[in-house]
Protein backbone atom coordinates (compact mmCIF):
# COMPACT_ATOMS: atom_id res chain seq x y z
CA UNK A 1 0.00 0.00 0.00
CA UNK A 2 1.41 3.66 -0.28
CA UNK A 3 0.30 6.37 2.03
CA UNK A 4 0.01 9.94 1.83
CA UNK A 5 0.50 12.36 4.99
CA UNK A 6 -2.37 15.02 5.58
CA UNK A 7 -0.82 17.97 6.53
CA UNK A 8 -3.32 19.45 7.87
CA UNK A 9 -3.43 17.42 10.99
CA UNK A 10 0.01 15.89 10.12
CA UNK A 11 3.10 18.03 11.27
CA UNK A 12 0.65 20.74 11.17
CA UNK A 13 3.09 22.83 13.56
CA UNK A 14 5.44 23.20 10.56
CA UNK A 15 5.68 25.08 7.33
CA UNK A 16 4.26 23.10 4.87
CA UNK A 17 7.29 22.94 2.98
CA UNK A 18 8.89 21.64 6.19
CA UNK A 19 6.04 19.36 6.71
CA UNK A 20 6.28 17.77 2.93
CA UNK A 21 10.12 17.14 4.05
CA UNK A 22 9.31 16.01 7.11
CA UNK A 23 6.81 13.22 5.41
CA UNK A 24 9.29 12.13 2.93
CA UNK A 25 11.34 11.84 6.09
CA UNK A 26 8.57 9.40 8.12
CA UNK A 27 8.46 7.14 4.57
CA UNK A 28 4.97 8.75 3.15
CA UNK A 29 4.44 8.65 -0.59
CA UNK A 30 2.73 11.30 -0.94
CA UNK A 31 1.19 14.35 0.64
CA UNK A 32 -2.22 16.24 0.84
CA UNK A 33 -3.12 19.08 2.58
CA UNK A 34 -5.77 21.55 3.64
CA UNK A 35 -5.70 25.04 3.04
CA UNK A 36 -1.91 26.19 2.03
CA UNK A 37 -2.99 29.72 0.79
CA UNK A 38 -0.75 31.32 3.37
CA UNK A 39 2.36 29.45 1.71
CA UNK A 40 4.02 31.12 -1.99
CA UNK A 41 3.27 28.14 -4.16
CA UNK A 42 7.10 28.45 -5.37
CA UNK A 43 8.25 27.39 -2.38
CA UNK A 44 5.93 24.54 -1.97
CA UNK A 45 7.05 23.29 -5.40
CA UNK A 46 10.43 23.16 -4.19
CA UNK A 47 9.74 20.85 -1.30
CA UNK A 48 7.75 18.33 -3.18
CA UNK A 49 10.40 18.53 -6.29
CA UNK A 50 13.46 18.24 -3.66
CA UNK A 51 11.33 15.42 -2.33
CA UNK A 52 9.96 13.71 -5.04
CA UNK A 53 6.16 13.71 -3.44
CA UNK A 54 3.08 14.50 -5.30
CA UNK A 55 0.86 17.05 -3.90
CA UNK A 56 -2.86 14.61 -4.21
CA UNK A 57 -5.64 17.41 -2.86
CA UNK A 58 -6.11 20.63 -0.88
CA UNK A 59 -9.24 22.15 0.39
CA UNK A 60 -11.41 25.57 -1.29
CA UNK A 61 -11.33 28.16 1.78
CA UNK A 62 -14.24 27.59 4.12
CA UNK A 63 -15.31 31.10 4.40
CA UNK A 64 -15.62 32.41 7.53
CA UNK A 65 -14.99 30.18 10.03
CA UNK A 66 -15.44 32.38 12.98
CA UNK A 67 -19.23 32.60 12.26
CA UNK A 68 -19.58 29.41 11.43
CA UNK A 69 -19.02 28.97 7.90
CA UNK A 70 -17.69 25.36 6.69
CA UNK A 71 -17.64 25.98 2.95
CA UNK A 72 -19.94 28.33 0.63
CA UNK A 73 -20.54 26.05 -2.53
CA UNK A 74 -24.03 24.68 -1.13
CA UNK A 75 -24.80 28.06 0.73
CA UNK A 76 -27.76 30.05 -1.51
CA UNK A 77 -26.81 33.65 -1.40
CA UNK A 78 -22.72 32.73 -1.30
CA UNK A 79 -22.12 32.07 -4.98
CA UNK A 80 -19.77 34.80 -5.38
CA UNK A 81 -17.40 34.03 -2.36
CA UNK A 82 -17.89 30.26 -3.73
CA UNK A 83 -16.65 31.03 -7.33
CA UNK A 84 -13.46 33.24 -6.02
CA UNK A 85 -12.69 30.35 -3.46
CA UNK A 86 -12.52 27.59 -6.59
CA UNK A 87 -10.77 30.42 -9.07
CA UNK A 88 -8.15 30.33 -5.56
CA UNK A 89 -8.17 26.95 -5.14
CA UNK A 90 -7.35 25.73 -9.05
CA UNK A 91 -4.75 29.06 -9.25
CA UNK A 92 -3.15 27.76 -6.62
CA UNK A 93 -3.64 23.70 -7.27
CA UNK A 94 -2.18 24.57 -10.83
CA UNK A 95 1.31 26.33 -9.41
CA UNK A 96 1.87 23.02 -7.44
CA UNK A 97 0.46 20.50 -9.85
CA UNK A 98 -1.44 19.54 -7.14
CA UNK A 99 -4.26 16.29 -8.56
CA UNK A 100 -7.21 16.95 -6.81
CA UNK A 101 -9.41 20.10 -5.05
CA UNK A 102 -12.03 19.19 -2.54
CA UNK A 103 -14.92 21.80 -3.15
CA UNK A 104 -16.66 22.37 0.09
CA UNK A 105 -20.24 22.49 0.46
CA UNK A 106 -20.85 24.32 4.26
CA UNK A 107 -23.76 24.15 5.93
CA UNK A 108 -27.25 24.43 4.28
CA UNK A 109 -29.49 21.99 3.59
CA UNK A 110 -32.70 21.69 0.75
CA UNK A 111 -33.35 21.98 -2.74
CA UNK A 112 -31.54 25.72 -3.22
CA UNK A 113 -28.52 24.34 -1.60
CA UNK A 114 -28.36 21.47 -4.13
CA UNK A 115 -28.46 23.21 -6.93
CA UNK A 116 -26.19 25.76 -5.56
CA UNK A 117 -23.47 22.92 -5.46
CA UNK A 118 -24.28 21.97 -8.61
CA UNK A 119 -23.89 24.69 -10.05
CA UNK A 120 -20.51 25.44 -7.97
CA UNK A 121 -19.43 22.12 -8.74
CA UNK A 122 -19.60 22.80 -13.07
CA UNK A 123 -18.30 25.79 -12.62
CA UNK A 124 -14.97 24.03 -10.61
CA UNK A 125 -15.18 21.24 -12.83
CA UNK A 126 -14.94 23.26 -16.15
CA UNK A 127 -12.16 25.28 -14.74
CA UNK A 128 -10.14 22.57 -13.44
CA UNK A 129 -10.44 20.27 -16.23
CA UNK A 130 -7.68 22.23 -17.96
CA UNK A 131 -5.19 21.62 -15.60
CA UNK A 132 -5.46 17.82 -15.36
CA UNK A 133 -7.05 18.45 -12.10
CA UNK A 134 -10.26 16.07 -10.32
CA UNK A 135 -12.71 17.75 -8.29
CA UNK A 136 -13.89 15.72 -4.67
CA UNK A 137 -16.76 15.85 -2.89
CA UNK A 138 -16.59 14.41 0.44
CA UNK A 139 -19.10 13.92 2.76
CA UNK A 140 -18.98 14.62 6.22
CA UNK A 141 -20.18 13.37 9.50
CA UNK A 142 -22.41 15.01 11.55
CA UNK A 143 -20.80 14.87 14.96
CA UNK A 144 -17.60 17.24 13.62
CA UNK A 145 -19.47 18.69 11.01
CA UNK A 146 -23.06 19.22 12.48
CA UNK A 147 -25.17 21.02 9.71
CA UNK A 148 -22.85 20.25 6.92
CA UNK A 149 -24.54 19.83 3.49
CA UNK A 150 -22.97 16.41 1.97
CA UNK A 151 -23.56 13.88 4.58
CA UNK A 152 -23.61 10.33 2.95
CA UNK A 153 -22.44 8.43 -0.46
CA UNK A 154 -25.75 7.98 -1.36
CA UNK A 155 -26.14 11.70 -1.75
CA UNK A 156 -22.54 12.16 -3.33
CA UNK A 157 -22.99 9.96 -6.08
CA UNK A 158 -26.89 11.33 -6.76
CA UNK A 159 -24.79 14.31 -6.93
CA UNK A 160 -21.67 13.61 -9.33
CA UNK A 161 -24.27 11.48 -11.76
CA UNK A 162 -25.78 14.41 -12.15
CA UNK A 163 -23.22 16.77 -12.56
CA UNK A 164 -22.58 13.83 -14.99
CA UNK A 165 -18.50 15.40 -15.97
CA UNK A 166 -15.45 12.97 -16.18
CA UNK A 167 -13.42 15.16 -13.76
CA UNK A 168 -15.67 15.08 -10.35
CA UNK A 169 -15.22 12.47 -8.03
CA UNK A 170 -15.86 10.75 -4.81
CA UNK A 171 -13.36 11.46 -1.55
CA UNK A 172 -14.45 8.56 0.50
CA UNK A 173 -12.69 9.40 3.73
CA UNK A 174 -13.21 5.99 5.78
CA UNK A 175 -13.63 7.81 9.25
CA UNK A 176 -17.07 9.81 8.29
CA UNK A 177 -17.96 6.97 5.96
CA UNK A 178 -18.36 4.68 9.28
CA UNK A 179 -19.87 6.83 11.38
CA UNK A 180 -22.41 7.85 9.16
CA UNK A 181 -23.33 4.99 6.96
CA UNK A 182 -20.74 1.98 7.69
CA UNK A 183 -20.45 -1.15 5.27
CA UNK A 184 -17.46 0.04 4.21
CA UNK A 185 -16.25 -2.99 2.44
CA UNK A 186 -19.53 -2.88 0.22
CA UNK A 187 -19.30 0.96 -0.08
CA UNK A 188 -15.96 1.04 -0.97
CA UNK A 189 -16.55 -2.15 -3.82
CA UNK A 190 -19.54 -0.36 -5.40
CA UNK A 191 -17.86 3.09 -5.44
CA UNK A 192 -14.43 2.75 -6.92
CA UNK A 193 -15.56 4.07 -10.07
CA UNK A 194 -16.49 7.42 -8.65
CA UNK A 195 -13.72 7.62 -5.98
CA UNK A 196 -10.86 9.67 -6.51
CA UNK A 197 -9.38 9.57 -3.42
CA UNK A 198 -9.58 8.08 -0.17
CA UNK A 199 -9.00 8.43 3.28
CA UNK A 200 -8.69 6.81 6.57
CA UNK A 201 -8.49 7.26 10.58
CA UNK A 202 -9.79 5.36 13.14
CA UNK A 203 -13.28 5.51 14.91
CA UNK A 204 -14.31 7.13 16.88
CA UNK A 205 -11.02 8.83 18.07
CA UNK A 206 -9.66 10.20 14.60
CA UNK A 207 -5.98 8.79 15.51
CA UNK A 208 -4.13 6.17 13.79
CA UNK A 209 -5.77 3.39 11.93
CA UNK A 210 -4.26 0.60 13.82
CA UNK A 211 -6.37 1.18 16.44
CA UNK A 212 -10.49 1.73 17.16
CA UNK A 213 -13.13 0.00 15.99
CA UNK A 214 -12.33 -0.27 11.68
CA UNK A 215 -10.24 -2.70 10.85
CA UNK A 216 -7.94 -1.32 8.44
CA UNK A 217 -5.98 -4.62 7.62
CA UNK A 218 -9.04 -5.64 5.75
CA UNK A 219 -9.81 -2.16 4.41
CA UNK A 220 -6.51 -1.87 2.39
CA UNK A 221 -6.48 -5.37 1.15
CA UNK A 222 -10.00 -4.65 -0.21
CA UNK A 223 -8.50 -1.34 -1.90
CA UNK A 224 -5.29 -3.52 -2.49
CA UNK A 225 -6.84 -6.37 -3.94
CA UNK A 226 -9.61 -4.25 -6.40
CA UNK A 227 -5.88 -2.60 -7.87
CA UNK A 228 -6.79 1.08 -6.89
CA UNK A 229 -3.10 2.40 -6.46
CA UNK A 230 -3.27 5.93 -5.37
CA UNK A 231 -1.90 6.56 -2.21
CA UNK A 232 -4.13 6.43 0.48
CA UNK A 233 -4.33 10.11 2.91
CA UNK A 234 -3.77 9.16 6.23
CA UNK A 235 -5.59 12.15 7.69
CA UNK A 236 -5.41 11.60 11.58
CA UNK A 237 -4.80 13.40 14.30
CA UNK A 238 -1.87 12.04 16.32
CA UNK A 239 -1.59 10.94 19.82
CA UNK A 240 1.37 12.91 21.32
CA UNK A 241 4.81 13.18 19.02
CA UNK A 242 3.97 11.94 15.87
CA UNK A 243 6.98 9.76 15.09
CA UNK A 244 5.48 7.72 18.41
CA UNK A 245 2.54 6.38 16.47
CA UNK A 246 3.57 6.24 12.89
CA UNK A 247 4.45 2.14 13.42
CA UNK A 248 0.95 1.24 11.26
CA UNK A 249 3.04 2.57 8.40
CA UNK A 250 5.02 -0.67 8.57
CA UNK A 251 2.25 -2.89 9.70
CA UNK A 252 -0.23 -1.98 7.55
CA UNK A 253 1.92 -1.35 4.30
CA UNK A 254 1.71 -5.36 3.43
CA UNK A 255 -1.89 -6.50 2.53
CA UNK A 256 -2.10 -9.78 3.71
O1 LIG B 1 -12.51 16.76 7.33
C1 LIG B 1 -12.13 16.03 6.41
O2 LIG B 1 -12.21 14.82 6.48
C2 LIG B 1 -11.56 16.54 5.18
O3 LIG B 1 -10.97 15.78 4.49
C3 LIG B 1 -11.72 17.91 4.69
O4 LIG B 1 -10.58 18.29 4.02
C4 LIG B 1 -12.23 18.97 5.55
O5 LIG B 1 -11.22 19.37 6.42
MG1 LIG C 1 -11.36 13.73 4.90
Amino acid sequence: MKFSANLGFLWNDLPLPDAIRAAKAAGFDAVECHWPYDVAPPLVVEALAETGLKMLGLNTRRGNTAAGDNGLSAVPGREEEASAAIDEAVAYAGAIDAANIHVMAGNAVGDSARSAFIDALRYACERAAPHNINILIEPLNHYDARGYFLKTTDQALGIINDVDVQNLKLMFDCYHVQLMEGDLTHRIKALLPHIGHIQFASVPDRGPPDQGEINYRHIFKTIHDLRYTVPLGAEYKPIGAIADSLDWITSLREPI
